[in-house]
């Protein structure tokens, strides 16, 4: 497998490219059908979710963490986002582009409040700001939450 140089920008595309060589070069692509994958990835998912169990909320930047914790951390994340890769390829879909379309439909369906753009404006923030959401898929029905 081929080194990484600190000066290569990391893409889907990369990694992708990665994961391909990495299987091919052991002759793991008899192994690596979506079934599999997709097993792979969820027991990936357990081993993240173990970092977080019985800990509680824990505050964003995991500023109390040791040094050895947030590299398991960033190994289980990877493994997660690797198989999600891989999978992606397996399956013939282009993850970057299909990724970008999903936040397109996501700011479609949950558009930004007039409130909230009017507090943009103001400059000021609120934790409670009201935003309507739109919580069915036919796009008909909105209703206010408080987030
Ligand atoms: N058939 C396989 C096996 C492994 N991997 C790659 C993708 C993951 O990034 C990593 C997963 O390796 P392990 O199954 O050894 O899982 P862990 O690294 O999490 O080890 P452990 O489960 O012992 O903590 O290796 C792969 O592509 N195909």
């Amino acid at each position: 497998m081929t080194g990484f140089s600190e000066a290569e920008s990391v893409t889907l595309d990369l990694l992708k490219k990665k994961m391909a060589e990495f299987a091919r070069e052991r002759n793991w692509d008899q192994f690596h059908s979506p079934r599999n994958l997709l097993l792979a990835l969820v027991a990936e998912v357990g081993e993240l979710s173990e970092i977080f169990q019985w800990k509680g909320e824990v505050p964003k930047g995991l500023p109390d963490w040791k040094e050895e914790e947030k590299q398991h951390l960033g190994e289980e994340l990877s493994d997660v986002l690797l198989y999600l890769v891989r999978l992606s390829d397996i399956c013939g879909v282009d993850l970057g582009k299909a990724a970008l379309r999903k936040v397109e439909l996501n700011a479609i369906k949950y558009p930004v409040s007039q409130k909230q753009n009017q507090n943009q404006t103001n400059g000021t923030t609120n934790a409670h700001t009201t935003t309507a959401i739109n919580t069915s898929n036919d796009n008909n029905n909105t209703e206010e939450i408080t987030g």
